[in-house]
């Protein structure tokens, strides 16, 4: 490993342990009954903490240092990414064309009482979605997503999501999943349709241009 590849290695587990933190911060913000005082003395140093990172931050059109673009590595990706508040994160491989992903969802998730918010279903289906179309050599973006809700999907359980690509039409890939529990990987609570479409060099370029010229 060169010095470079060890500093970018350190930098992502240093940013996984404050997903891991921050993950956890939600979870306890979201769930806690602590008296009122509590409450605002954490928002006082919350703030504080918050103001140290707001140091030094990249712009929009600047990708994180720790992430490597062509190499699939987002650590901020709001469903997958480890160094993500936000997600929960999923966890996922491709082997054979099928992609599978494991995650756990907490009560930051809740739609209805103690069930997951149906727009987070069809967050991790469109992610999981995506990676089966990336496997199958045919890169695109969702420009639908069509979502079936079968049953509710409940927190604090390890759920089991699927997917694979169906057909390629030209530009246009086809792919399925689903969102099932692992306790019963048989019974699909949630399945999706979904349509990609690869862009043209010219829209890579007007998208993504400047990023991929900045990766490094
Ligand atoms: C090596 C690295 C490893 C990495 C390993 C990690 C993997 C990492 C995985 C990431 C996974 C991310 C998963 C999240 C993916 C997003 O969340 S993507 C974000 C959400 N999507 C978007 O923002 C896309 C917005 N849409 C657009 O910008 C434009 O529609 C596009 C995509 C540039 C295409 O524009 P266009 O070229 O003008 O499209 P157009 O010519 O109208 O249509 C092309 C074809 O699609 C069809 N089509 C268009 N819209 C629709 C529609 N709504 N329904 C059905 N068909 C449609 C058309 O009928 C046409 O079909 P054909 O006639 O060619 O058969």
């Amino acid at each position: 490993m060169t010095a470079d590849e060890t500093g970018r290695a350190h930098r992502r587990e240093a940013i996984t342990e404050l997903g891991d933190a921050l993950r956890t911060l939600v979870e306890h913000a979201t769930t806690t009954e602590v008296p009122t005082g509590d409450l605002l003395r954490a928002a006082a140093e919350i703030r504080e903490v918050t103001a140290r990172l707001g140091d030094r931050v990249r712009d929009r059109s600047t990708l994180s240092s720790a992430d490597d673009l062509l190499g699939g590595v987002r650590m901020f990706n709001p469903v997958t990414g480890a160094g993500s508040a936000l997600a929960p994160p999923l966890q996922i491989e491709v082997v054979a064309g099928v992609a599978t992903g494991r995650c756990t969802l907490g009560r930051a998730f809740e739609g209805p009482p103690t069930f997951a918010h149906g727009g987070v279903s069809a967050m991790l289906l469109d992610q999981i979605l995506g990676h089966a179309v990336v496997a199958s050599g045919n890169p695109g973006m969702t420009v639908r997503l069509d979502t079936t809700y079968r049953a509710p999907v409940p927190l604090l359980t390890p759920l089991l999501l699927t997917a694979q690509v169906q057909d390629v039409a030209g530009r246009r890939v086809t792919a399925t999943g689903t969102i099932a529990t692992e306790a019963d990987p048989g019974t699909p609570l949630v399945t999706a349709t979904g349509t990609f479409v690869g862009l043209r060099a010219e829209q890579t370029h007007r998208l993504f241009g400047k990023l991929l010229r900045a990766d490094p």
